[in-house]
This record gives C-alpha cells, structure tokens and sequence, in this order.
C-alpha cells in the first residue's frame, strides 16, 4: 500500500510536503483548512494552530497516513494519539528582509513602509530602524511579495520579511536583498523545520527521514515558548545551534515597540542530559521569566 500524506493546499505546503513524498515514494493529499479559505486575521480564527488542526483530523480519521507541518506553525501542546514521528534536516532558520531596489534593512529610505503580521518580525525591525513603518499583513508569500510592486501606492510597500526556508523551498531566493544573521535577529522557533506527524504506533512509516540534530534544536526553541506559555503572537525570537557535540540556545523577548529586550543563553552536552531540549529551555525560560520578561511584553493570549 502506497503511503498517503496529507498538506495543505499553498504552494509553500506543497513544495515541502512534496519533498517529503518523494523521499518516501508516497501519495500526496491536499487537504483544505479554515486558515487557507478565509482572509480574517489569524486570532480570530483561533491563531496559527487552525492550518495544523484540519491536517491532524483527516490523520486521526484515518484519511491519510502522516501529515507534514511547518513546525513553526504547530501547537506547542501534543495532541493525544499523534506523535511527530520525524523531523527532517531543518532548512535556513533566517528571516530574509525582501526590499524593492535591492536595499538592506540599512538602505531604506527614512519612514519606509515594511510589512509583517508577526509581532516579533515587527519589534526586531523597529529595534533596528525606529523610523520604520511596520504593516501588518497576512496570506501566502506571493500575495506579500506582491505588496513590493503593488500599483495602488496605498498598498505599495518598501519592504517585507520572510522567513528564508520559504523562500527557498519556493525556489524565490531572487527577491531576498538580506539574511538577517540569527545572533541579532532570532527567529520563531523551528522556523525552517518540518514535523512529520503520524497516530502514535505508526511512526516507523517515516523515521527514515529523522535527522536527530534538526529535532534537538527544534525542540529546545519550542521548550522555550511552552515554558513561557508564550504564544504565537508573543514578541520571542530564538535560536538552538548543535555544534561540536554541544547544544546551545538563546532566547529573547522584545518590547513590542523594540525599545527593549531581554536575552538569556545556555549551553549543554546533549548526552549528559535525558531530555537536553526541555532542560536547556527550561534554564532559559526561567532566566528570562526571572529577569521579567513577562512584564516587558505580552507573551500570553494578549493578541495586537
Ligand atoms: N507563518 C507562516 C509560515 N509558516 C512557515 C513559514 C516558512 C517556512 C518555515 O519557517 O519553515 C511561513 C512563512 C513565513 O514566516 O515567512
């Protein structure tokens, strides 16, 4: 029996559920969720976790076997008989700052209209660049990218930024003008990274494609953001590195204004730990929690 693996319906799903299939010689099925067919902003369709949810009914329903998600996008709590059986060799975790007229985030003109609907994406840019014009915006990667050469000068932007691994996965690396480095700019945790999801027993279907360091980065940044109950909409960028046989992570929340961050960092020997991800998160969770990154932005429900 041919493997069948469910994706949403966006080019970006279907280039990276398609890489997924080929490598194990299954079936793709398209599978359409609330958060593709409607325009309303995210929160009020019950955040990010609409695009996974639609995707975990048809595999506990047995319509299909395992489902691919951006990592980024699902839930931090597990749902009750799924498992994430594999996680893939992660991609770029970069934003990628997109500008007309090939400027970097430095050569843009005073006052230029940027868009991003990411509350992080918004405070980094005004870290940066407090004359800066963020506009929020939302839907498929084309559609922002659109924004750039719009005609209507009111929806004209100067600007966007996308996360690096979607651009590529689109074959679009053309349009990007800079890679923002990890060390000042993180991102959102496992942005770049896929979590095949399968109904628990199933996993063998799919572990050929695990890539143990991918997983262990992707866990540790994930830690952080249930540790700091913090959710899609919290002002958080991270960044987990596996090099030389240490696991290294780095946390930190903004103002949402960009006027101030906290940064917390730590490092561990994955072998001398049974859960190296949820220890090191926890460690820098709680440093930042300690030094009150609560009071510094909203990290919960809040939604702008
Ligand atoms: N929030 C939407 C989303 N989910 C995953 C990606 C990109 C691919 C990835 O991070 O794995 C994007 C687009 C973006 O943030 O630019």
């Amino acid at each position: 029996m041919t493997l069948r693996i469910g994706t949403r319906g966006s080019a970006l799903a279907l280039a990276q559920a398609g890489t997924v299939a080929a490598k194990l010689g299954a079936e793709l099925v398209v599978i359409e969720s609330e958060g593709d067919r409607s325009d309303a902003p995210l929160a009020d369709l019950g955040g990010a976790g609409v695009f996974a949810a639609a995707l975990r009914e048809a595999l506990l329903a047995g319509e299909v076997d395992a489902v691919v998600h951006s990592y980024k996008d699902l839930p931090t709590a597990p749902l009750p008989g799924l498992a994430i059986a594999a996680v893939p060799k992660r991609a770029d975790a970069r934003d990628a700052l997109c500008a007309s007229a090939g400027r970097d985030l430095d050569g843009l003109p005073a006052g230029a209209r940027v868009g991003t609907g990411s509350p992080r994406r918004r405070a980094q840019l005004l870290r940066r660049r407090p004359d800066l014009e963020v506009v929020d915006i939302r839907g498929n990667v084309d559609t922002r990218l659109g924004r750039l050469d719009a005609a209507d000068p009111e929806r004209r932007l100067d600007a966007v930024v996308l996360a690096a691994a979607g651009l590529d996965r689109l074959g679009r690396n053309e349009v990007v003008t800079e890679w923002l480095s990890l060390t000042s700019w993180p991102t959102a945790p496992a942005q770049g990274a896929l979590a095949v999801e399968t109904r628990v027993g199933d996993e063998r279907s799919v572990s050929k494609l695990e890539h143990r360091p991918s997983r262990m980065t992707a866990e540790a940044e994930r830690g952080v953001l249930a540790r700091l109950e913090a959710g899609c909409a919290a002002p958080l960028g991270v960044s987990a590195i596996f090099e030389d046989g240490l696991l290294f992570l780095s946390a930190r929340v903004y103002a949402p204004d960009g006027s101030e961050h906290l940064t917390a960092s730590h490092a561990l020997y994955p072998e001398d730990s049974r859960d190296p991800g949820g220890e090191l998160a926890e460690r820098v969770a709680d440093e930042l929690l300690a030094a009150g990154a609560a009071d510094l932005a909203p990290l919960g429900g809040a939604r702008p």
